[in-house]
Order: C-alpha cells, then sequence, then structure tokens
C-alpha cells in the first residue's frame, strides 16, 4: 500500500486539478462525503444525533465545515461548528466557500480565536459525535493557545463516551514524521484521504489514529502510483516469496543456501539463532561458520538441519583475519551470507580486520548485522567506502544506537527523525537498510522508503535481531531485491512475533525462538491473505 507525504498529497491535489479539471471544491465534498458515509456504517444512531464539529482556518476545516453541511441535510443530525479561528478572512478560498454554503444552510456557527471556551468544551461534552477537522497535512510542530484548548476538548469529550472522528488525520500529529509535540487528538476513527499520510503508520500518531480508513476522493489512480514510501502487505510478501519457492520443479538448490558468520565465546547463541531463523525462513541449506574453539558448543546448540564450520580464530574467540579466505571460499558455495549477530570483541583489530575485508570481498548478497556494523562505525567514512564498493546486494540492520554510530550522531537524534536518518544512512552506504523499531523502516539508495507494520513490544527481546538477520539472508539468497528483501523480511518476522504473542496469550514472555518457530506460519498467513482465503489482520 502506498503512503504519501504531506508535500506528495498537495503535488498529488495540485495536479488532479490542474491537469485533470477535477475543482479543489469537488476533493473537498468527496472527502465530506467519505467521511459521512464512513460515519453512517459505524453509527446505526447518526439520524438526528448531536454532532460537534471543530474546524480549524485551513482545508481540513473547509472538510469540517461540508461534512457538517451533509450531516445536517442528510442525516439531520444536530450540528455546532466551532470554528477556532479569529474570523472569516482568515479562512483558506475553499474553507471560505464551505464557510458561505454552512451559513446559507443555516447551521449554528461558533467562532473562537483563542482562549479557553467554556462553552466549547460543554458543547463537545455533550454531543454524541466530534469530529476533528482542526489541522490535517498543513501541521507542524506543536499546538498552544486556542487550538491545544480545543484538542483537550475534543479528548474530554472522548473520555466521557463521544465518538471521536479525525478528519485526515488527528490534530496535533505531524502528517510526515507521526510526531506529536504537544496535545493532540485521540480518535476512535481516523478517514484519511485519497493515500493514508506516513504519520498515520508511526507512532505515537499510529496510535491516536485509532481505526483508519482511506477514503477515495476522485484522484486519479496513476498520480497515486508516484509516491516514494509505501507500507508493505501480506501480498506482498506472498508475491515476492512463493515465485521462488513454490515452482512446481521446486528442489533444495532453488530455496538458496544461506552462509551465515556469527557467534563469540559466550554468544554462540545469537549465532545458532540466526542460522536456525534461516531453515525455517525457507533457505535450502544453511551454514554457520563459528570460530574454531567455538566448534562443539556450536555444533551442540544448532539445529541440526544447520551445517557447521569452524574458521581461524584470535586467542579470544573471535574470527580472525587468518579466516577470511576460509569465510570467502563458503560464502562463495552459498547464495547469500550474513556476518555479526555475537560476533563480539569489537575493539579486536584482528575481527575488526577480518570483518573490514569480508564485507569488501564476501561475493554474494550480504545482510551485515550487530557487531559487524559496530565495526564498519568505527570509521564510518571508510565502512561507507567499503560498502559501497561491494559488486552484489547489501542490507544493513542497524538498531537506533547502531544507526547513531553508523552516521556519527547520537540514538536520541536518530529516533526523533527516523525517517530522514534511514533515507541518508542508504544513500551514504549505498545499499538498502532496515531501521529496527516499533515500526521498523527500510530505505534504498533510490529514496524509496518502506513501513513495516507487524511485530509487537514482546520482541524487544534478546536474539530478535539475529532471527531477522537469518530471515533477510534468506530472501537475498532467493534473489529477492535487497530491499524487497529486507521489507518482507521485516513484515514476516514482525508477524510471527506477532502469532507466537497470540499463540502463548501475552507478551512479555516471547523469546527470540518463538519468532523463529513461528516463521513458516507467518509466510503461509501471507500467502493464504493474499489469495483471499482469509482476510488481513
Ligand atoms: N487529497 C487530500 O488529501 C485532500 C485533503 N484536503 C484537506 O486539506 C487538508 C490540508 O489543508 P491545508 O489547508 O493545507 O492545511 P490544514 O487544514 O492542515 O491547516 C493548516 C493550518 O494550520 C497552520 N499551522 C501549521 N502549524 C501550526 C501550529 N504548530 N500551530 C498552529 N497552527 C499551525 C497553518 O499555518 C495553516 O493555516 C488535508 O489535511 C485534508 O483534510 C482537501 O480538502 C481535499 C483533498
Ligand atoms: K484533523
Amino acid at each position: 500500500m502506498n503512503v504519501a507525504t504531506s508535500q506528495e498529497m498537495r503535488e498529488i491535489d495540485r495536479r488532479t486539478i490542474e491537469e485533470f479539471g477535477v475543482p479543489s471544491l469537488i476533493l473537498m465534498e468527496n472527502a465530506a462525503t467519505r467521511v459521512v458515509e464512513t460515519l453512517a456504517q459505524r453509527r446505526p444512531t447518526l439520524r438526528g444525533a448531536r454532532v460537534a464539529i471543530v474546524c480549524g482556518k485551513g482545508n481540513n476545516g473547509g472538510d469540517g465545515l461540508a461534512i457538517a453541511r451533509h450531516l445536517a441535510v442528510r442525516f439531520h443530525a444536530r450540528v455546532t461548528v466551532w470554528m477556532i479561528a479569529p474570523d472569516p478572512g482568515a479562512l483558506s478560498p475553499d474553507a471560505a466557500a464551505n464557510l458561505e454554503m454552512a451559513e446559507k444552510f443555516g447551521l449554528t456557527i461558533h467562532w473562537i480565536a483563542d482562549g479557553v471556551s467554556v462553552e466549547l468544551g460543554q458543547s463537545l461534552a455533550s454531543s454524541d459525535i466530534v469530529i476533528d477537522a482542526l489541522l490535517g497535512t498543513g501541521f507542524r510542530g506543536a499546538l498552544e493557545g486556542g487550538g491545544a484548548s480545543a484538542v483537550e476538548a475534543i479528548n474530554a469529550a472522548g473520555s466521557a463516551g463521544a465518538y471521536v472522528v479525525a478528519v485526515d488525520i488527528p490534530s496535533g500529529a505531524e502528517a510526515d514524521t507521526g510526531n506529536v509535540n504537544g496535545p493532540a487528538v485521540r480518535a476512535a476513527i481516523t478517514v484519511t484521504f485519497a493515500l493514508p499520510k506516513i504519520g498515520l503508520l508511526l507512532f505515537p500518531a499510529a496510535e491516536l489514529a485509532g481505526e483508519v480508513i482511506v477514503g477515495e476522493i476522485g484522484t486519479p489512480p496513476a498520480l497515486l502510483e508516484g509516491v516514494r514510501a509505501r507500507a508493505t502487505s501480506a501480498a506482498d510478501v506472498a508475491q515476492w516469496i512463493p515465485a521462488r519457492i513454490n515452482g512446481r520443479d521446486s528442489n533444495k538448490g532453488k530455496f538458496g543456501h544461506v552462509t551465515v558468520f556469527a557467534g563469540s565465546a559466550g554468544l554462540i547463541g545469537a549465532a545458532a539463532l540466526s542460522a536456525e531463523s534461516a531453515a525455517r525462513m525457507g533457505s535450502g541449506l544453511v551454514t554457520l561458520a563459528v570460530p574454531e574453539g567455538l566448534l562443539t558448543a556450536a555444533m551442540s546448540v544448532a539445529n541440526p538441519v544447520v551445517m557447521t564450520a569452524g574458521l581461524p580464530q584470535t586467542p579470544k574467540q573471535t574470527f580472525s583475519s587468518r579466516a577470511l579466505d576460509d569465510a570467502l571460499a563458503l560464502a562463495e558455495k552459498g547464495t547469500a551470507a550474513a556476518i555479526g549477530p555475537g560476533l563480539g570483541g569489537v575493539k579486536d583489530e584482528d575481527l575488526q580486520k577480518f570483518v573490514r575485508e569480508f564485507v569488501a570481498r564476501c561475493p554474494v548478497p550480504l545482510v551485515i548485522d550487530a557487531d559487524a556494523l559496530n565495526v564498519l562505525s568505527l570509521e564510518p567514512d571508510r565502512g561507507a567506502s567499503l560498502v559501497r564498493g561491494r559488486k552484489a546486494a547489501t542490507v544493513l540492520t542497524p538498531h537506533p544506537g547502531e544507526m547513531g554510530r553508523l552516521l556519527g550522531i547520537e540514538t536520541a537524534q536518530v529516533q526523533e527523525r527516523r525517517l530522514e536518518h534511514v533515507r541518508h544512512a542508504a544513500e551514504t552506504y549505498g545499499c538498502a537498510v532496515l531501521l529496527k523499531g516499533s515500526r521498523t523502516l527500510i530505505a534504498t539508495p533510490d529514496g524509496r522508503l518502506t513501513i513495516n507494520t507487524t511485530s509487537n513490544p514482546g520482541m524487544a527481546t534478546g536474539g530478535a535481531g539475529d532471527v531477522l538477520t537469518g530471515v533477510i539472508a534468506t530472501l537475498l539468497g532467493q534473489k529477492l531485491a535487497a530491499g524487497d528483501a529486507a521489507a518482507a523480511g521485516a513484515y514476516a518476522h514482525g508477524l510471527a512475533g506477532d502469532l507466537a504473542v497470540l499463540s502463548l496469550g501475552g507478551a512479555a514472555g516471547l523469546i527470540a525462538k518463538d519468532i523463529v518457530d513461528y516463521l513458516p506460519k507467518a509466510i503461509g498467513k501471507c500467502q493464504l491473505e493474499s489469495d483471499g482465503i482469509i482476510s488481513g489482520s
């Protein structure tokens, strides 16, 4: 599913209006109709209901005024409009046009420029339905003054039982970041137009939006295809994977062969988890390479389907640069590799040398994770040029701390502008970059962005990242493009975690191995959803 930034949406609207001749007032009318239809579906008692509509001075407020008119005309709703604006002169042209219509239809309209209004609070609290048409995609920053008190009144009414509907996006939330920097509306449902705005998929806005409905408003479909961001769907995953693993002439060789370079003393479990997850994700063959002194340990903890190899090690039992030739030869036998989980000892110069050389020369598609990322970020410029120089596809899978080190910034800075930083990293390192989080983001150097909507807080558990590494390596080894492998991998991994939590009946006790075990179910569910046999969650 495509998702839009506010700027892309403005541009799509402009082209709809100028190139396709659809007047902007028609778009607004369609937007209002979609909200009213949704309300009619969700609230069987809409006829005669008490509805308060809070409108701002921009086009979001214009939508609200059009909604007010339709509710009054078609459903005889008892509508009160609250304009949070100084006077009609402050309104956008389309909002002004709708104000004029609303006035001529005899609707009740109150004006509050700023400050707290007792009447507003009372009106909202005694309404069955409250419509938030205060601010839409034009909003940035934090709400203050009259807008902030209006939002507080809407939320108080919502807490008291009113059904709160947000128009396009909950007011106070930023459409491009999902950030909430001050008071923001908590809605039961959000009706957004043409395409979901990126912010609706990102936290905390995603949580405030409630159920998100996308209303078609007459935008030419071709214009909706031109946006840069998307959210992965089950159908995407099903489409990307089965062509490679469900062919009639299936054989082991077709499923790919992943080689995982991982593990150090005390961290052999990370290696075993990555390898097993590659097997569960459908890799035909999996080889786990560990420092040679840990080979026996690896063989005892790894799943028996996993082949193992021991490579020359440093005195601290991490890979030595002497392991390089063997490692490259092993990698070359497979269709994709992964390096990083549990490597340990990032300060060890011999390990650093191994990682740098391996990354530069590994001839097959490669996932770089965890300590391998930390080695690269010891000298970020050198790390970036090593990755950029690679001949085969690459996916980096940093968590926010690792991303900060890769870019030479603080973790908090990463989290404040996740979209921006993941895109920047993809450009800098010239490869697909997956930034982990409650909404994992994937960027590719061509500027495309994917938002992952599966996963749950139970997955914030040791080893979950190692599992993801094995999953993505499998998809790379089945010849998916780097961005698709990362997107499909994040989706399947998150869904496996969701299914595991459902099955366990709670999130707290989820362990990484559960994610591994639910991978087959997750992929199966994607296929069933894609075939229309079951509906999406
Ligand atoms: N295709 C579509 O999606 C359509 C959407 N429509 C609706 O139009 C709005 C966007 O309208 P716009 O006039 O651009 O912006 P807003 O209504 O969100 O108003 C912005 C308003 O707020 C001011 N502002 C910005 N930041 C702040 C702040 N921190 N504090 C206070 N005020 C702020 C800004 O200066 C503007 O005056 C979209 O969401 C849809 O609802 C169309 O109706 C149809 C097509
Ligand atoms: K709104």
